[in-house]
């Protein structure tokens, strides 16, 4: 007999903090020194057969020691593409088939298996891959993704639950099946949850994935991968295909079972997947879902009664942590005069002082940016930085790409609160900064909501309620992830639900119920116990 279960409540996973002398810090040591000192093929995954692609060869690099090389991954081929698919479709009866309790206990043991022996294995590679400190992996590879895969089935299983009313004589139900087709998961360098999260979330409801991740997060991608079939997940559940993803979505985004698109990453890359979707509107069987968290140019405003303790720290972890490479990162400042010159030379010393280099020196701070193309980008913003007469650099603005891509952290004060420096994401350790004169937070509330195209994260630095009050009100668009006397990053999975709107996205909340719904297609199941057997009512006489 089938019992209703539940399922295990689910808690954050605590944060190890790797201070000096710890057990855990020893072993992440010991992991970072195996990983660093190997050569992993970066295989692609196909019906479950590891194989190296026909692509050409892309190599990853550690991006603060970016000479180093940790593996080599061949970029994917449409015929990878089209076996991937087939092999996703030839796993999906069986998998729909199995009971939700079945495929929730994969993703149940992953999270075990993450929280024990594979830990120090993602983390080491994020770090090494992503150029993370020891911190910034351990709440991405580790806690983040074990939360997501806990809650993930905490929260679908409210889903079945909740079924709908039954009249005397009727029995009413709701099937939560699978889409149909597939679902293409395409994940970006930055978080090594979100990538775990993107094909994850869809295989759980019961669907079949082919998963794209970032070629610059392929090796802890591979770990991951790994991962999910050490806990049980069936060949061709999940199919994984490094590289730059062309070639895959030339055949993923025409082929009739596409099902369903999730994917984080930049706004241009997801506008770029939503058009072409919609210029192949007639060819597919089903409307495909298009889940997209994206870019953010996330604000922190201070009011004249701001802690200047909670706003220092505010900026320097929210803007600065992960070399702002987070979309939540605060990249635009809003200060009033009378706060800012309270702070302005402690902040600025603070800023430069922060320890960077490579990230396997636990005593640093920061790391490097991604690769070479983001360089190139922070470059030329603090270039022509140094060359327009409304902006001043006041910290940072080095740069240095002998050893690693290394950018120092960066902040520059603009006159013009409509400067592009204000409103373009450039993803990286740079932070715009504007001095208002304290009696126009009003003003600058309503102008910092609406000048940027984007609706990701923001903060609201005040001791009085009242501004607290405005602020939410004033900047109720302005943020998915809203947050009072505290920096804009670091959403935990079941207390910040993560995501925005406008072109930060479709806000369907990763880690959430929400996101969750997106991947059903719910049939609703009458069945009539005594049917009628006489077509004509009483008032026909
Ligand atoms: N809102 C969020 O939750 C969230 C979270 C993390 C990152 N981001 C955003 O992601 C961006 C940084 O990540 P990124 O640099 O990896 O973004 P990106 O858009 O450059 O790449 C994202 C993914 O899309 C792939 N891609 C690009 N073109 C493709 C195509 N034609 N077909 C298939 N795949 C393709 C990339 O290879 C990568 O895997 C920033 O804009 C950041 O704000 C948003
Ligand atoms: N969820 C993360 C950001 C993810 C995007 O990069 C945070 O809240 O800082």
């Amino acid at each position: 007999m089938d019992a209703v279960t539940q399922v295990p409540v689910p808690a954050n996973e605590p944060v190890k903090d790797y201070a000096p002398e710890t057990p855990e810090r020893a072993r992440l040591e010991q992991k970072l020194k195996e990983l660093a000192s190997e050569h992993v093929e970066l295989t692609a995954t196909i019906g479950g057969e590891q194989r190296m692609g026909a692509g050409e060869p892309i190599d990853v690099v550690q991006p603060h020691n970016r000479h180093h090389v940790l593996g080599t991954l061949r970029n994917s081929t449409q015929a990878e593409a089209r076996a991937a698919i087939e092999a996703a479709l030839a796993a999906a009866p069986a998998w729909r088939a199995m009971s939700f309790d079945d495929r929730a206990a994969i993703f149940l043991r992953a999270a075990d298996l993450l929280t024990g022996p594979w830990r120090d294995v993602l983390n080491a590679a994020t770090m090494l891959g992503q150029s993370k400190t020891a911190i910034q992996a351990e709440i991405d590879s580790a806690c983040e993704l074990i939360d997501f895969w806990r809650f993930n089935v905490h929260f679908a299983r409210q889903i079945l639950a909740d079924q709908p009313l039954s009249s005397p004589g009727t029995w009413n139900r709701m099937d939560y099946r699978p889409l149909e087709g597939f679902v293409y998961a395409i994940t970006p360098f930055n978080f090594t949850s979100i990538a775990g999260n993107l094909p994850t979330a869809p295989a759980l409801m019961g669907n079949v994935v082919i998963w794209k991740p970032s070629p610059t997060q392929q090796f802890s991608a591979h770990f991951l991968m790994r991962l999910l079939e050490a806990a049980g997940l069936p060949p061709g559940v999940i199919n994984m295909l490094p590289g730059d993803g062309i070639a895959v979505s030339e055949v993923a985004l025409r082929h009739p079972e596409l099902a369903g698109i999730h994917f984080t990453g930049s706004t241009r890359t997801f506008q770029l997947l939503w058009r072409t979707v919609g210029e192949n509107i007639a060819a597919y069987r089903s409307y495909p879902r298009l889940v997209g968290e994206t870019g953010g140019k996330d604000f922190v405003i201070a009011h004249p009664s701001a802690d200047v303790a909670v706003l220092k720290t505010a900026l320097v972890r929210g803007a600065f942590e992960y070399q702002g490479q987070k979309c939540s990162a605060a990249s635009r400042a809003y200060l009033p005069r009378s706060v800012w010159d309270r702070m302005r030379d402690d902040f600025l010393a603070e800023v430069e002082s922060l320890p960077m280099g490579d990230v396997t020196d636990f005593s640093n701070f920061l790391g490097a940016v991604i690769d070479g193309r983001a360089f190139a980008k922070h470059k030329d913003v603090i270039d022509r930085a140094r060359h327009d007469d409304k902006l001043a650099i006041l910290a940072g603005g080095e740069y240095d790409d002998t050893r690693g891509w290394f950018v120092r952290p960066t902040v520059i004060q603009g006159a013009d609160p409509e400067h592009e420096i204000f409103t373009t994401e450039y993803f990286g350790p740079i932070l715009a900064v504007y001095v208002y004169e304290d009696g126009d937070y009003d003003r600058v509330l309503r102008q910092a909501a609406d000048v940027a195209p984007y609706g990701l994260t923001g903060s609201i630095i005040a001791q009085d309620r009242a501004a607290i009050r405005e602020a939410t009100e004033v900047l109720r668009f302005a943020a998915g992830n809203f947050y009072i006397n505290d920096k804009p990053t670091g959403a935990v999975v079941g207390q910040q639900p993560f995501g925005g709107g406008r072109a930060s996205g479709t806000n369907d909340k990763a880690g959430a119920m929400l996101n969750l719904l997106r991947w059903v297609s719910p049939r609703s199941i009458k069945e009539t116990f005594v049917p009628p057997t006489d077509h004509r009512y009483p008032h026909m006489g």
